[in-house]
């Protein structure tokens, strides 16, 4: 896939389904995780890989963190642990963030980020369909405590890999100049 064509048409597939990425696959997919600018090198990532019957830690924790939440219904409760299982393979991409003068949490949850959309973006190279999640746990204080986070540190996502089932969709490109203000030649 040319790189342009990738970066225009970006997508992300819901519906996942075996078979994810193989080592090696997954091997690359993390590598370009950690090509995400980084400034001052800090390397503010931290990648937790569930796949397989992996999955089923998360989907314990997920589920007691639903059982603790008030906010959450029956339903959400029961939803909990199916949540890991819509894909072969989940990625908690979590920034790590370290005290630095030049550089404040928010660039480190920014390139904590940017790792999420090349992992994705890898995945689609690869020929697998990704989608990068949040939802209640990713802020969730025993999801947070699970993962030992600092007060400073965030879940910035989950990312969902595998075979795209259906078809895939690639949203109409946006009005550029609604986006983008042009100053000089
Ligand atoms: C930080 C972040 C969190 C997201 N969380 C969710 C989520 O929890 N559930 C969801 O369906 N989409 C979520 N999305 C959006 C999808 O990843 C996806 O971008 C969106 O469905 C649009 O589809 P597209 O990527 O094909 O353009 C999130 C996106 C970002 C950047």
């Amino acid at each position: 896939m040319d790189a342009i064509d990738l970066l225009l048409n970006r997508h992300s597939h819901g519906r996942l389904d075996l078979p994810g990425p193989n080592n090696d696959e997954l091997d690359l997919i993390l590598k370009a995780g950690l090509r995400a600018p980084d400034h001052a090198h800090l390397r503010p990532w931290r990648f937790v890989i569930y796949q397989g019957n992996g999955r089923q830690q998360l989907a314990d924790l997920f589920e007691r963190a639903a059982i603790n939440n008030p906010e959450l219904d029956e339903q959400a409760i029961a939803k909990a642990p199916t949540l890991p299982f819509r894909a072969p393979l989940v990625i908690t991409v979590i920034s790590k963030v370290l005290p630095h003068p030049k550089v404040p949490a928010l660039e480190q949850h920014l390139s904590a980020g940017c790792s999420v959309m090349a992992m994705q973006q890898a995945a689609l190279v690869l020929g697998y369909g990704g989608i990068w999640r949040s939802g209640v746990y990713a802020t969730d204080p025993q999801v947070r405590s699970a993962f030992e986070l600092g007060d400073s540190d965030e879940i910035v996502g989950f990312l969902y890999i595998g075979t795209a089932v259906g078809e895939s969709r690639v949203r109409p490109m946006p009005q550029l100049d609604q986006y983008a203000e042009f100053i000089g030649e």
